[in-house]
């Protein structure tokens, strides 16, 4: 992969390596349609939001571009639990859909966890049931075959496509939550991995004095410019997963910042940009998910 810098770090590029994942996909897909199978992913997101209406355009867009079959479904943001719940019922029964996805975040009269929870844990495209979380946790040496959380599995994916090993490194994650922050050291320390991690969040006493140890920085924090360039060790990997959404006052037009203030690039070693970075990788790595569970499914894993 050619390396693009930004001041003095190498750039992550999310959309290069997410191309490259793509079109490997692609071939996969055409293997299980010349078996009869073609792979369907499928996405439910209640309510409106416009981010949320975005990430799920995208996820169809990229899965029909690949020869994958996709199914939107969506349902007003007052629906009840129950209407969710027959939702996943259908999904879980429909042989067209090998895996799918929750938009997240849901409305707050939901409850998230009893959705998640709801999900047919073999077609859990995000890796987020208990089952796959837990299996996670059991899973030191990598050997069993699980979905795993997109986003952690594109920051790897990400940092290895780019002749990044993390053998060795201290990895410093902000954040704690379901999709980044809980799952990623489960994955950073597996025996093939390697790597030492420590995890911060907001609530954490003096964060600078972390991240300034850090050889890798994932920051998903979801709070604008938490990690500043003066925290960071030069040279080191700084993954920027945070997105906060702020409308200008003056032009009422949305804009969006990531927890990474633009002059680490000048300390960093590597920077993933955002956007452009650990987004389109999380999309890419959903759709791995979902060709696994069709290769499974046909009994070709
Ligand atoms: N069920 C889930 N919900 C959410 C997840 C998740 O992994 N599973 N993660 C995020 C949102 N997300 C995927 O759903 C997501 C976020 C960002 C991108 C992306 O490619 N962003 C682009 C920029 C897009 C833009 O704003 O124009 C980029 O970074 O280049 C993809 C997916 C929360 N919910």
């Amino acid at each position: 992969m050619t390396s693009q810098t930004a001041g003095r770090a190498v750039v992550l590029d999310g959309r290069a390596a997410s191309s490259a994942i793509k079109e490997e996909l692609a071939e996969r897909v055409a293997a299980l349609k010349a078996r009869g199978v073609t792979p369907g992913i499928a996405t439910v997101l209640v309510g409106a939001d416009p981010a949320s209406q975005l990430y799920v355009g995208m996820k169809h867009k990229q899965s029909e571009a690949i020869g994958m079959n996709s199914i939107q479904r969506e349902l007003p943001a007052d629906a009840t639990q129950e209407q969710v719940e027959a939702l996943i019922d259908e999904l879980n029964a429909d042989p067209a859909c090998h895996g799918y996805i929750v938009q997240l975040p849901l409305p707050k009269h939901l409850d998230t966890d009893a959705i998640l929870e709801r999900i047919d844990p073999a077609k859990d495209a995000d890796g987020l049931h208990p089952t796959n979380l837990g299996r996670l946790v059991l899973n030191v040496s990598g050997t069993i075959d699980t979905p795993l959380p997109c986003t952690p599995r594109g920051v790897i994916e990400l940092l290895v496509r780019n002749g990044y090993d993390l053998k060795g490194k201290h990895v410093v994650v902000v954040g704690r939550g379901v999709t980044i922050g809980r799952p990623i050291p489960l994955l950073l320390t597996r025996r093939e991995i390697n790597a030492t991690v420590t995890i911060t969040h907001t609530g954490t006493a003096d964060l600078s004095e972390h991240l300034r140890r850090a050889d890798v920085i994932v920051a998903g924090a979801g709070v604008k410019h938490i990690v500043r360039p003066e925290d960071v060790k030069p040279g080191a990997a700084v993954l920027d997963v945070g997105v906060t959404r702020e409308t200008d006052p003056e032009t009422g037009k949305s804009k969006v910042y990531g927890d990474v203030h633009p002059e680490v690039a000048e300390v960093a070693g590597y920077i993933s940009p955002n956007p452009g970075g650990v987004g389109p990788m999380t999309v890419a790595l959903l759709m791995t998910n979902v060709v696994e569970a069709a290769e499974r499914a046909a009994g070709l894993a």
